[in-house]
């Protein structure tokens, strides 16, 4: 992978007060430790400032996030890996557990980690395109955490969940807006920010604090599940890093992402 020019994610506040959080990690923004601690601190700022909303986006011009960065998982130093696990489990909480308005602006591919980014936000806004969204863990023989589960479950039906992550179901842009994993499709990247802006706007006339106590309230049962079992789902991954069969499957995958970029 090419040398990180500039910094890993960039945070600034449009003339609305609304913050826009890009990744900038190229090529793919995989979420590494250091993708995913600069991620935290955005999002600790957003909330720190009293911003009353944040777009989540990417600065690649056909890639939203690849997910978690494999190279975390495979024949990985364990320290790294667990401090690597709590800051994506932190990401997450602070992401989903947010009061301020979210919406992620999906510029591109949205596989696994990166479809999980943007179903933690309350609206999407996808890019026309040959992209796809999903989780698509089991394809590469891993499960997805209960936490990837219960977010994928809170945006769509739990029968189309359930299909979707048993079979590893990557939807395209029409797919994903007829099952609702995505809300509205747009024809580019300022399309869809201004779809998202378009969102935030409904909640102008909204008393914010009725509002935010909702959003916490609706979300508590998947963020309290974590939250309750956080030493055992790190416990689960470490577990799962360690299984020479998964290694096995990482390894396999790795390949074939690098024979297919080679083409
Ligand atoms: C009971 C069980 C309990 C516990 C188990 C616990 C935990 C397990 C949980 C694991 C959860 C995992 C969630 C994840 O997010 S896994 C990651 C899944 N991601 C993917 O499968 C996406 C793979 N990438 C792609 O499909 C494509 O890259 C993409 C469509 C995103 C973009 O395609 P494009 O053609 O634009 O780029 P490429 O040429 O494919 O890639 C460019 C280079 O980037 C490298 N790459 C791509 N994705 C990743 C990645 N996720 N991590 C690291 N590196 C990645 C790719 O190899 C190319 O590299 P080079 O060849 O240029 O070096």
């Amino acid at each position: 992978m090419a040398a990180q020019a500039g910094p890993l994610v960039d945070l600034s506040i449009d003339n609305d007060g609304i913050a826009i959080l890009t990744m900038n990690r190229p090529p793919v923004n995989s979420l590494n430790l250091e993708l995913l601690e600069e991620i935290g601190k955005s999002l600790d700022e957003v909330a720190k400032n009293k911003t009353k909303s944040m777009i989540l986006t990417s600065s690649s011009p056909s890639v939203f996030s690849a997910g978690l960065d494999i190279m975390e998982m495979y024949k990985p130093d364990l320290k790294r890996a667990e401090i690597f696990w709590t800051t994506l489990q932190d990401v997450w909480i602070k992401l989903f557990g947010s009061s301020y308005i979210t919406a992620a602006a999906i510029n591109g591919h949205a596989p696994a980690g990166g479809c999980l980014l943007s179903m933690s936000c309350e609206y999407r806004v996808m890019v026309e395109g040959k992209y796809t969204i999903g989780l698509n863990e089991t394809a590469l023989g891993i499960v997805a955490p209960t936490w990837f589960m219960d977010t994928m479950c809170h945006t769509i039906p739990i029968r189309q969940a359930e299909y979707a992550l048993t079979t590893a179901r990557m939807f395209t842009v029409d797919e994903a807006l007829q099952v609702g994993l995505i809300d509205e499709s747009a024809s580019d990247k300022a399309d869809a920010i201004d779809k998202c802006k378009k969102f935030i706007r409904k909640f102008d006339k909204i008393p914010s604090l009725a509002r935010a106590v909702t959003k916490q309230k609706i979300r508590e049962g998947p963020l309290v599940r974590l939250q309750k079992n956080r030493q055992q789902d790190t416990a689960e991954f470490l577990g799962f890093l360690k299984n020479p069969k998964i290694q096995q499957s990482l390894e396999m995958y790795i390949q074939s992402l690098k024979q297919k970029a080679a083409k």
